[in-house]
């Protein structure tokens, strides 16, 4: 169950006028790499079918996010969202088409990503932070804070890899939100850590949303997103079909 959540402000902090991240005809394709069956080999030489060998995650995706909005991304699985989220981060270079950014983007896009599992929680906070573009006197000074909030304070110095998947969720998530981008990105906070921290973290959410901070979130817990974003985009088959009002995107995700 997704804990609740009041809905978005009337009013931003910030005018939503701004474009703080705007996505250009952004394709992108990944090549199939996988062992054919000879039964599937005979049957598409029989057929004079050539075999998929590149698979299309998005196609000619254009959106634009104001500063100050909370911007959904809703999708059934393998829909492209992870896929748009890390050509924001620049994890992955689209194909074609382009996306530009006004200021940092930090975010959680993998859970565990920047981490390193033979470093201590401690070791980790200093690396992630400094990948998130933070200066060692800026974690020094947030330290205790993004400690504080992941609340592993006993386990900071054992090594990540004997970390549970909620621990790594909250050192992760803690770090990500201490960074203060400017453009934050979401994927899937509520899919690991547990209700309390869930709370925790859409609280934060909250507070950044409140302080005027753009955000692109992706969920499958469509209730939550709803209540939270400003807008919501829904992605089918890695296109962007609907983007506008929260609650007729969700119905229009539903509506398959
Ligand atoms: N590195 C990769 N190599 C090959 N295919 C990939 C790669 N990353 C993603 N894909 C494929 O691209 C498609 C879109 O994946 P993506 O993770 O963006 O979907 P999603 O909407 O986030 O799905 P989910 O709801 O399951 O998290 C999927 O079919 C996936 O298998």
């Amino acid at each position: 169950m997704s804990p609740n959540i009041e809905s978005v402000p009337e009013t931003a902090a910030v005018p939503t006028d701004r474009e703080m991240v705007r996505i250009e005809h952004v394709t992108k394709q990944f090549s199939l790499r996988h062992d054919h069956s000879l039964k599937e080999l005979v049957f598409s030489a029989l057929q004079r079918k050539k075999l998929a060998d590149s698979f299309l995650a998005l196609e000619d995706v254009d959106l634009t996010v104001n500063a100050g909005e909370t911007v959904g991304l809703i999708g059934f699985n393998g829909s492209g969202k992870s896929t748009l989220l890390k050509t924001v981060s620049g994890v992955l270079y689209p194909d074609r088409g382009r996306v530009l950014l006004r200021g940092r983007v930090a975010g959680l896009i993998e859970v565990g990503a920047g981490f390193h599992p033979d470093l201590s929680g401690r070791e980790n906070v200093y690396l992630n932070g400094a990948i998130l573009g933070m200066t060692r006197e800026q974690i020094d000074a947030k330290f205790d804070e993004i400690v504080a909030f992941s609340e592993i304070e006993e386990f900071i110095d054992t090594d990540v890899k004997y970390f549970s998947s909620g621990m790594f969720l909250r050192l992760a998530f803690a770090v990500a939100v201490h960074t203060e981008p400017d453009i934050f990105l979401v994927d899937e906070i509520l899919s690991v850590g547990d209700e309390p921290f869930q709370r925790k973290c859409l609280e934060r959410i909250r507070e950044l949303q409140q302080a005027g901070r753009t955000m692109i979130v992706v969920s499958h817990e469509l209730e939550m997103l709803e209540k939270l974003c400003t807008r919501i985009v829904v992605l089918r088959k890695g296109r962007a079909i609907f983007d506008g009002d929260p609650t007729e995107a969700v119905a229009t995700l539903r509506a398959g």
